[in-house]
């Protein structure tokens, strides 16, 4: 049984007879493979992806209709999954060792007949490396691509395969997630020239993770189906670090039957999902939330603005916040940070920006007034304006304040 290998080591790779300095002259040898495949891409030819060796994931029940939590989150009980994460380094460590002792000899000892998924990923972020990820950990067959190429090789250290191109990763996997910064790197990393629609058809499936638009996603489901194959919008809240830890809100819509099959892998990335019925609806969800996310960031800049120049001691302010009802885990991670002007990218200001955006247009869809979130809009857009796109959504406090530096009280 595959899943009878997760946890085995050291000792299981002296089963298949390679030595401790023989895996690390392996991982040398993976790693002389991805430079080489780079150097090919970079001479712009094509190099087909191999396969290894499958593994398996912890299946995990539901709870409630249209919401699923991890058991672990529900009861606060370490649930199977959490112990497979914490044998996860090894895990990765040992499917690497048998897909280099299958490829050399041709007999990886595993059991290749299980039926998970073989999982690809597109677009290497902040978010979707660490998604990936826990893929690998999780003992998933997982082939990785991104446009930056050189993004793909610590991953492709720790056991996943590379694509060159979207195409080759949908060609090769059941499943593709893709994580992609906004509508414009979506629509083109599924429906471009060398697209992930390119290599689907029936049987396979297409999940999109990315935060865009209802009409995006639409765009590219119907692109999908076209092949025959399954899609999923799957945008989620959390940030950074639930990305690292595995702890993601996935509010998905589209097919429920690649929402089933996917659900082991979400929940490998994830503690809680919604399915939430046609595409679009996925898309809406999110951009609610974001919307709501954004103005109470710029809401709290001028908290802290205000207090600053009033002579309020930040950490007092910030304590104050932190026992009273408006307390936020937003407000206590980001706080310290802020008041030491540290804006280390978890959430790229540019997207939240682009979220305030999409979920305005929606508003003007429907006619609903959005007074708050149109003037947050405005203000992001001078920080972005001000070179702040690439830094934590948290440094709007910076364009807050730049707004009333030289001003005093005095000045009516
Ligand atoms: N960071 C966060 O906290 C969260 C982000 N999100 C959403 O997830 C998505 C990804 O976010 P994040 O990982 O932070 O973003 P990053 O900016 O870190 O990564 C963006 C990814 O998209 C790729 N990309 C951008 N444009 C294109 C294009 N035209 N063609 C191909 N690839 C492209 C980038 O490739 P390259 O490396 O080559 O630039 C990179 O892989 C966004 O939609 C964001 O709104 C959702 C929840 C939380
Ligand atoms: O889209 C980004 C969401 C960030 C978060 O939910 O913390």
């Amino acid at each position: 049984m595959a899943s009878s290998c997760i946890g085995k080591t050291w000792c299981s790779s002296a089963r298949v007879g390679l030595s401790l300095s023989s895996c690390v002259a392996s991982v040398a040898g993976k790693r002389n493979r991805f430079a080489a495949l780079l150097q090919r891409e970079q001479g712009g030819r094509k190099v087909s992806v191999s396969s290894s060796v499958r593994s398996q994931s912890d299946p995990i029940g539901g709870i409630q209709e249209g919401l699923v939590c991890k058991p672990s989150v529900v009861t606060g009980v370490p649930s199977e999954l959490a112990r497979s994460r914490r044998r996860a380094g090894r895990t990765s460590q040992y499917r690497f060792i048998m897909a280099q002792a299958a490829s050399a000899d041709g007999a990886a000892g595993v059991d290749s007949s299980a039926t998970f998924p073989t999982v690809g990923f597109l677009g290497l972020g902040i978010m979707g490396e660490a998604m990936a990820r826990n893929l690998v950990k999780a003992g998933y067959d997982v082939t990785v691509w991104n446009r930056t190429a050189s993004k793909c090789a610590s991953l492709a250290t720790e056991g996943a395969k590379v694509g060159l191109l979207p195409r080759d990763v949908t060609e090769a996997c059941d499943i593709t997630f893709a994580m992609l910064a906004d509508p414009t790197g979506a629509l083109s990393v599924a429906c471009g020239e060398h697209g992930a629609v390119k290599g689907l058809g029936p049987g396979k499936g297409y999940v999109d993770i990315s935060t865009v638009d209802g009409v995006t996603a639409m765009k590219i489901n119907e692109a999908v189906k076209a092949t025959g194959g399954e899609f999923l919008e799957a945008p989620v809240s959390g940030s950074k670090k639930p990305a690292e830890d595995g702890t993601l809100i996935f509010m998905t819509a589209g097919d429920k039957a690649l929402y089933e099959r996917a659900s082991p892998a979400l929940d490998v990335m994830g503690k809680a999902r919604f399915f939430l019925g046609e595409v679009g609806k996925g898309a809406a969800m999110k951009l609610v939330v974001n919307m709501v996310m954004g103005s109470m960031m710029a809401s709290f800049s001028e908290g802290l603005a205000l207090g600053d120049k009033i002579g309020l001691d930040a950490n007092t302010l910030l304590e104050v916040i932190s026992l009273g009802a408006i307390n936020t885990p937003m407000y206590t991670l980001k706080g310290p940070a802020m008041v030491k002007g540290q804006y280390t990218p978890a959430f790229p200001l540019k997207h939240q920006q682009k979220d305030l955006r999409l979920a305005l247009a929606l508003g003007e869809e429907v006619v609903q007034p959005l007074p708050v979130a149109a003037a947050a809009n405005e203000v992001y857009k001078l920080a972005r304006a001000a070179g702040l796109g690439d830094a934590d959504f948290s440094a709007v406090l910076e364009t807050v304040k730049s707004h009333s530096r030289g001003s005093t009280s005095n000045d009516h």
